[in-house]
C-alpha cells in the first residue's frame, strides 16, 4: 500500500499523514501520491466538493501528463482540481487545496472571464459540448503573455459535462507587455488578429495580410513564420513594388552565368533562398498584370526555371503576402488577376489600424521607446499620451515610431511632454485635452488652450494665429487678456 496516510509523523500541512483515516486515497494503490509530491494533499473539504471524483483524481492527474503542454483539470465551478508537470514547471504549484479558480490564477479576476468582458472557453465548451479555442492574455511567470487556450468538456457517467481539460500554449511570437518580442499589443482587435495568426501558422496555407501602411504587416508575416513548422528555415521578404519584368524574374528565380549582360556569375533567386521556409511578398498588389501570370504559374506548378536555364527546379516555400490595397476591388476593376487573388488569399487576415487599437497605445509607446536609441529611460507625460490618443494616426505604428523618435531627441528630461510632439499630431483635438474632471468656464478653457498652443508653437505667434484662424492682432489681444502675452 503506497498512500502516505500511513506515515503520520510528517509536520507538513494538513496532509492525510496527520489524519490517515481521512485520506481519500487510503484504498487506492497510489505510490507516490501525486498530491503529497506537490504538497497539496486532497483534504476532506475538497473531498466534499468534488465528491466521488476525488477517487479518480489520481487517474486524471496521470491523464494530464499525456499532454506535453501545460494542462489543468477544472471543475464546473471553475476550481482547478489538478495540474500536470508541464504546467507546474512553467507556472509553479497551484495551491489546489485552497480551491483556486482558473480566472483568479490566469487573469487575477474576481469573476469568470465572460463576466469580465472576455470570451470564456469553459462556458463555450459547456454550451456547445465541444472543444473550444481562444486567445487570452494571462498573467504568466514573466508578466502578461498571450496564451492559446484550448478546452475540452469531459462528460460524467450520464453524459453531462462534469469537468474541463484546459491546455495552455503560451505564444512567444507576440508580446502583451513592453519588454517582449517586437510585435506588441493586447487590445481586443490585436488579440483577434493574433488568434487568426495562431490558427493559420502551423498549417501551410497561403496567408494574405491586408491592412493600411505601417500597421505591422511585415512583423505579422514574421510571426506567422516563427509560429510555423518552417521556423528553422529562412524567412525571405520580397518588396514587390517597383519590380520590373527582368528584375522580377532574376530576383525571384535567379539566373545562370552569362544569361544577360552583367550576369558574371550564376545566382540563386529568392524562391530558392526561401527553400523550406516562408516567402513574404510585400505589396503584392503592386505587381503589374504582366507579371502576375508568372507568379501564378510559380504558385500553381510549384516549380520555376532560373533565367538562362531550361532545367525546372522545385519550389518549396510557404507563401505569406501583404497589401495595403483593396485587392477585391482591383479584381473587379481588372487590375489584379482573379485566379491569382484566390491563390494567395486562402487565409486572409485583416491587420487593424492603430486608431482601432488605441488600448495598445501606451504599451506600444513603452515598447518603441525602449528600442529607440534616445528613447530609453524616457516616458510620456499623461498629457502627451492623451494628446496621442486623440490623434488618428494615418501612418499607424510607423508614424507613432517616428513621432516618438523625434520627441526623444527634443526632450531634455526623462519625460516626453506635449510640446515635444509635432503640432499636427496634438493640434486640434489634442489641444482640447483639458485637466481631468474639471469643468472650466469658457474664459478658463480659452486660457488653458492658448497656453498649451503657445507652448506647442514654441512662442511662434504667426504660425499659431494661422492655425487658430485668427489675425495676429486678435491673438495678441487674447494672450494679453489671459496674462500670456
Ligand atoms: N504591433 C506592433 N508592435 C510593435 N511595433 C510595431 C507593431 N506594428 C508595427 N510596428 C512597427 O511599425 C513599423 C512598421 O511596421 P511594418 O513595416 O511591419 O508595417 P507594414 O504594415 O509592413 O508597412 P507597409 O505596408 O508600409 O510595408 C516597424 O518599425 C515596426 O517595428
Amino acid at each position: 500500500m503506497g498512500y502516505h496516510g500511513a506515515m503520520s509523523d510528517d509536520p507538513r500541512g494538513p496532509c492525510a499523514r496527520n489524519a490517515p483515516d481521512q485520506c481519500i486515497l487510503r484504498d487506492a494503490e497510489v505510490d507516490p501520491c501525486p498530491y503529497y509530491a506537490q504538497g497539496d494533499c486532497v483534504l476532506p473539504e475538497q473531498v466534499a466538493r468534488v465528491g466521488a471524483t476525488a477517487r479518480w483524481l489520481p487517474d486524471a492527474q496521470a491523464m494530464l501528463e499525456a499532454f506535453e503542454e501545460p494542462a489543468i483539470l477544472i471543475g464546473l465551478d471553475y476550481v482547478i482540481l489538478a495540474a500536470n508537470r508541464a504546467y507546474r514547471r512553467l507556472y509553479g504549484d497551484i495551491p489546489l487545496r485552497e480551491g483556486v479558480r482558473c480566472f483568479e490564477v490566469s487573469h487575477h479576476y474576481q469573476v469568470p472571464c465572460d463576466q469580465a468582458g472576455e470570451a470564456c472557453p469553459l462556458r463555450a465548451s459547456l454550451n456547445t459540448r465541444r472543444r473550444q479555442r481562444v486567445l487570452h492574455v494571462h498573467h504568466g511567470p514573466h508578466g502578461q503573455e498571450h496564451v492559446d487556450v484550448e478546452t475540452w468538456p469531459v462528460p460524467g457517467a450520464e453524459g453531462d459535462t462534469r469537468f474541463f481539460i484546459e491546455v495552455l500554449r503560451p505564444l512567444p511570437v507576440a508580446s502583451a507587455q513592453a519588454n517582449g518580442s517586437e510585435l506588441t499589443g493586447r487590445s481586443r482587435a490585436f488579440n483577434r488578429m493574433l488568434g487568426l495568426v495562431t490558427r493559420a501558422a502551423p498549417s501551410d496555407v497561403s496567408v494574405l495580410l491586408q491592412g493600411e501602411t505601417g500597421t505591422g504587416k511585415e512583423l505579422i508575416a514574421r510571426a506567422v513564420h516563427n509560429a510555423s513548422l518552417r521556423h528553422e528555415a529562412p524567412f525571405v521578404p520580397v518588396d514587390c513594388s517597383g519590380l520590373t519584368e527582368t528584375l522580377f524574374e532574376s530576383e525571384l528565380f535567379g539566373h545562370e552565368k552569362g544569361s544577360f549582360t552583367g550576369a558574371v556569375s550564376s545566382r540563386i533567386g529568392l524562391v530558392e533562398a526561401a527553400a523550406g521556409g516562408t516567402l513574404f511578398l510585400d505589396e503584392v498588389g503592386d505587381i503589374p498584370l504582366s507579371l502576375q501570370v508568372k507568379l501564378l504559374r510559380l504558385l500553381e506548378t510549384r516549380s520555376f526555371r532560373r533565367v538562362g536555364s531550361v532545367e525546372p527546379r522545385r519550389a518549396d516555400f510557404r507563401l505569406v503576402a501583404a497589401t495595403h490595397r483593396d485587392l477585391r476591388r482591383m479584381v473587379e476593376q481588372g487590375q489584379f488577376r482573379e485566379d491569382l487573388y484566390y491563390r494567395i488569399s486562402t487565409f486572409p487576415i485583416n491587420v487593424p489600424p492603430l486608431r482601432d487599437r488605441l488600448d495598445d497605445l501606451q504599451i506600444l509607446c513603452e515598447a518603441i521607446l525602449r528600442r529607440l536609441e534616445y528613447g530609453q529611460g524616457r516616458q510620456l507625460s499623461e498629457e502627451a499620451l492623451a494628446g496621442l490618443q486623440a490623434y488618428d494616426f494615418p501612418g499607424n505604428v510607423r508614424e507613432l515610431r517616428n513621432v516618438l523618435e523625434r520627441a526623444s531627441l527634443l526632450a531634455d528630461g526623462p519625460e516626453i511632454l506635449v510640446e515635444h510632439l509635432p503640432p499636427e499630431v496634438v493640434g486640434q483635438k489634442g489641444l482640447a485635452v483639458l485637466p481631468e474632471d474639471e469643468l472650466l468656464t469658457l474664459e478658463e478653457a480659452e486660457a488653458h488652450y492658448l497656453g498649451r498652443a503657445l507652448a506647442l508653437h514654441q512662442g511662434d505667434r504667426a504660425s499659431l494665429a494661422q492655425m487658430l484662424g485668427v489675425s495676429e492682432r486678435t491673438l495678441y489681444r487674447k494672450l494679453r487678456r489671459h496674462g500670456l502675452g
